[in-house]
């Protein structure tokens, strides 16, 4: 038992929201038990929380941990995305604070990205496929569209309540832990970037990986040094996050409604993406040159692969 709940949960649990900066939990939910798999990759970053909403079971795991302690390049990514995987889940809402590049992206709008530019520099884990397995997937959409539709269609739905979103943006994903340099800043403007963050990679791929349905909701709390002599800084990255959190929250709770809703079955299911991924692996590295502890590991995500 942690905190007085079940440490075990029987029935499958589809969705999950991994929450960002400022979204560490999700409060106003019942809790009804406490998760923590080990992984061949390790631990999640924080125990997962199973809540109800309207009688379906949810997922939430905070992506820095429960005391934001993992800096953006430390995020135990595969062990996050598998251990969700693992207890069933197969559409995943990810909540991202992020800096804006765009004038008409005002601090506290919201973004539903439809692109991603890959600014991180190789340090972090970024598949589930090596060690004898090797693996590659289609990411030219990194998001998930279908998804996607459902987070714009609840996003307009609250335009009386102040949440003002757009529906469509590149986000850069830059190494950090540091800010850009206003020369940085500009160049992702010159690219097309919209917004920036530190965190839709590797998490995007590893979810593509493991047949995951994903989208990020990013919520622009600054604008990025691009756009005035003053520096981006934590202060007002948290200090927009908490002025607008209830609208962040708002938010997720109208897309799990929605989502929790009969005729989403398929789609919180991951049936387009099943077999996606383990129906290539099993052709592409020959049994011959399979290693073991590389295909044990597709094995955690995919017991039947070898089959
Ligand atoms: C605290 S500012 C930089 C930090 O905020 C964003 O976090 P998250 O995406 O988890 O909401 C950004 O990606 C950086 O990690
Ligand atoms: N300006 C910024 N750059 C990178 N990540 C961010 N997260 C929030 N604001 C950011």
């Amino acid at each position: 038992m942690t905190d007085g709940l079940p440490t075990t949960y029987s029935d499958p649990v589809h969705i999950a929201v991994i929450g960002g900066t400022g979204l560490q939990q999700l409060p106003g939910y019942v809790p009804v038990a406490v998760l923590n798999p080990l992984t061949p990759w390790g631990h999640a970053s924080a125990p997962i929380h199973i809540l109800k909403h309207n009688n379906t079971p949810i997922a939430f795991l905070s992506r820095h941990g429960e005391h934001h302690q993992f800096a953006p390049h430390e995020v135990p990514n595969r062990a996050n995305i598998a251990a969700l995987r693992s207890i069933g889940v197969r559409c995943v809402i990810a909540f991202s604070a992020v800096g804006s590049l765009r004038e008409e992206i005002k601090p506290r709008d919201f973004v539903v990205p439809d692109q991603i530019i890959d600014r991180t520099k190789g340090v972090r884990p970024f598949t589930f496929f090596e060690k004898g397995v090797v693996g590659h997937v289609g990411f030219a959409d990194p998001f998930d569209d279908k998804l996607a539709k459902v987070v714009r269609e609840c996003g307009h739905a609250l335009a009386g309540d102040g949440v003002v979103l757009h529906d469509q943006g590149t986000v850069i994903c830059m190494e950090g832990p540091q800010f850009s340099t206003r020369a940085e800043s500009n160049m992702y403007r010159a690219w097309g970037g919209s917004i920036i963050n530190m965190s839709a990679l590797p998490e995007s791929k590893l979810a593509r990986e493991a047949e995951i349905s994903y989208q990020m909701i990013c919520m622009a709390t600054d604008y990025d040094c691009w756009h005035s002599s003053e520096d981006v800084d934590v202060e007002m990255v948290m200090a927009n996050m908490g002025a607008n959190g209830d609208n962040a929250k708002r938010l997720v709770g109208a897309v799990l409604d929605e989502l929790s809703k009969e005729g989403h079955e398929a789609l919180v299911g991951g049936k387009h993406w099943e077999g996606s991924v383990a129906g290539m692996l099993k052709f592409m590295t020959k049994e011959k040159g399979r290693g073991e502890e590389g295909a044990k590991n597709a094995e955690f995500l995919f017991p039947q692969v070898w089959q």
